[in-house]
């Protein structure tokens, strides 16, 4: 098995007002890749931000691989825009777009990774035919639309079944993740970890990211 464990603090959690300083420090910590969580009001009852944060937290952090998840009714709309702003990856709901697999094709045409994700009730196969071609898959463990809610294990049986299937692929996992749920979503199969509030509330982020790459990477 290639895959390995990546560590994905989520900055919707991180402090708006100093946010390159603060995305900058969960790095300096060991964070693999920042989360950026983009929402419309319209696919998900929250707003967030867009790509000019984007532009501008690739500005302050020229290095960092920034992992964009894109909770928006039209995600074919905003490829373009984040690829100009220096994304990295683009993740977008399988619910959002008719023809997820042209989607992706545009997003790598545009020059990023490809994401595709799936809300907590959406079933597993609605993914499955896209596992090849995407360079990640993500089960939502929560609603999506909010930082800070309860992780729900009630999904654990969609990263085993896909898992079970595609054992190099990256899986990733959002909502929910810090020590005391990594152990139920790693035994399930998941890699690729998105942890907002668990990290950035914590005392020691250092100990946090550790902690979750560790458990990780003991499964594999
Ligand atoms: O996509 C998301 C919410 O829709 C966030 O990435 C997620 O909620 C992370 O926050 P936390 O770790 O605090 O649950
Ligand atoms: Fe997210």
């Amino acid at each position: 098995m290639t895959v390995k464990a990546v560590i994905a603090p989520s900055i919707l959690a991180a402090d708006f007002g100093d946010l390159a300083a603060d995305a900058k420090n969960v790095i300096d910590l060991g964070a693999d890749t920042l989360h950026v969580d983009i929402m419309d009001g319209h696919f998900v009852p929250n707003m967030s931000i867009g790509a000019p944060v984007v532009k501008s937290l690739r500005k302050h952090l020229p290095n960092a691989f920034l992992d964009c998840h894109l909770m928006v009714s039209d995600p074919e709309k905003w490829v373009q825009d984040f690829a100009n702003a220096g994304a990295n990856n683009y993740t977008f709901h399988v619910e959002a777009h008719a023809d997820p697999s042209a989607l992706i094709d545009k997003i790598h045409a545009a020059g990023m990774k490809a994401g595709v994700a799936v809300k907590p009730g959406t079933p597993v196969e609605e993914v499955i035919p896209f596992a090849e071609k995407a360079d990640l898959i993500l089960i939502m463990t929560v609603e999506p639309g909010f930082g800070g809610q309860s992780f729900m294990p009630s999904v654990m049986p969609k990263v085993e079944a896909l898992r079970k299937q595609f054992p190099n692929l990256d899986i990733q996992v959002d909502g929910g993740l810090g020590l005391n749920t990594i152990e139920t979503a790693a035994s399930a199969g998941a890699n690729v970890i998105v942890a907002g509030t668990s990290v950035f509330a914590a005392t020691d982020r250092k100990a946090v990211i550790e902690g979750l790459r560790t458990v990780v990477n003991a499964k594999y």
